[in-house]
């Protein structure tokens, strides 16, 4: 089973297809699981998904992970889905953005919005895993650094505030002087020991193996001033395309997947799951995404093979987990 996207949706159907035993790939084309929870709102408190309370996107991102790995699926993160080829025997092709070549008896397409791609950084793009990055999935990584955060949205303003908890020094500089963060996280960034820059951009990255120093120059004045960072966190926000998704041949309305009530695409065994499924009455949260996840790997099983049964047993049953509780 090959499932194209390793946001909620993606993650748990990896959890329920490995449930019923079906060997999986998962595949993302961002570097990090957890699709929008990850990318896009990792420090906002979720108050909505069914038996948790109150969860921040990135803590359920990880719960969602770990739940994902119970049955060891190959993770492939970094790699977009790409072209598709259709075998006599039904079965699948599929190669990836990284030149892989992935052989699939069924696939779920659970990919959000699509692919989603950070917006770069200008200038230092050679430094990106050396001390750029796009994600803080664990704030711990980044304790005791000189941290300069860019950008002006949600993303930004919440990577500040977070890492200022941890880090020795954060300065956040972005290139117009208003935010477009929510007014509450901003009065609060103006509160904390964030420094902040305004109307400042990135103009040069410097280092060697890792990056030691930025120059930031003031959009107005065009003052240049260098600062001695560690690393640099790019939050400049994303862009979403359906991408090579749209040459696979599935019915697509308004760039979203039509599927039925099994989340049967218009092409035999694949399926869609999550905010990319299209239906009438759809409705795009993350608990809605785990019931078509399931329901799409339940009948891939059977469309695979049909002496098996749509109904997956219970996984409370005694004997059906592998994990100690
Ligand atoms: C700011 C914000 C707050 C939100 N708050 C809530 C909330 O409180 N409660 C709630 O229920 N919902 C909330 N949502 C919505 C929720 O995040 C989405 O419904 C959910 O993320 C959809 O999950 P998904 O797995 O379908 O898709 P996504 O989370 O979009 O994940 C899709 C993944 O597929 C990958 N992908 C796409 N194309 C390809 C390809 N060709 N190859 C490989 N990988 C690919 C992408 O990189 C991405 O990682 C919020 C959304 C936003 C933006």
């Amino acid at each position: 089973m090959l499932i194209v996207g390793a946001g909620p949706a993606g993650l748990y159907a990896a959890y329920y297809a490995g449930f019923r035993a079906m060997s999986v790939v998962v595949l993302d084309s961002l570097t990090e699981p957890g699709g929008q929870l990850a990318a896009l709102y990792p420090e906002k408190v979720i108050y909505d998904v069914g038996g948790i309370p109150a969860i921040l996107g990135r803590e359920l991102a990880a719960d969602l992970y770990k739940q994902a790995m119970t049955y060891n699926p190959v993770m492939l993160l970094g790699h977009g889905a790409d072209q598709l080829f259709r075998l006599d025997d039904g079965s699948f092709l599929v190669t990836t953005t990284t030149g892989l070549l992935i052989h699939a008896k069924a696939i779920i397409v659970t990919a959000g919005i699509g692919v989603f791609t950070p917006r770069r950084l200008p200038v230092g793009q050679e430094y990106e895993g050396r001390g750029l990055r796009y994600f803080v999935p664990n704030p711990q990584e980044l304790a005791g650094k000189r941290i300069l955060v860019v950008g002006g949205g949600d993303s930004a303003v919440d990577y500040a505030l977070m890492l200022e908890k941890v880090a020795a020094s954060v300065t956040l500089i972005h290139r117009r002087h208003e935010f477009r963060a929510h007014e509450a996280s901003v009065e609060q960034l103006r509160a904390s020991s964030v420094r902040i820059l305004t109307p400042y951009q990135v103009s040069a990255v410097y280092g060697d193996d890792r990056v030691t120093a930025v120059d930031v120059t003031d959009h107005d004045t065009k003052h240049v001033e260098r600062l001695d960072v560690d690393e640099i966190v790019a939050a400049l926000g994303f862009v979403a395309e359906l991408g090579p998704l749209a040459e696979w041949g599935m019915e697509l309305r308004q760039r979203h997947i039509v599927v039925d009530t099994t989340m049967a695409t218009s092409v035999p065994r694949i399926y869609a799951a999550g905010d990319i499924a299209d239906y009438p009455g759809k409705v795009k949260l993350i608990s809605v995404g785990f019931g078509e996840a399931a329901i799409a790997v339940n009948n891939a099983a059977v469309a695979i093979d049909p002496s098996k049964k749509l109904f997956p047993g219970h996984s409370s049953d005694p004997d059906r987990h592998p994990t100690e509780r």
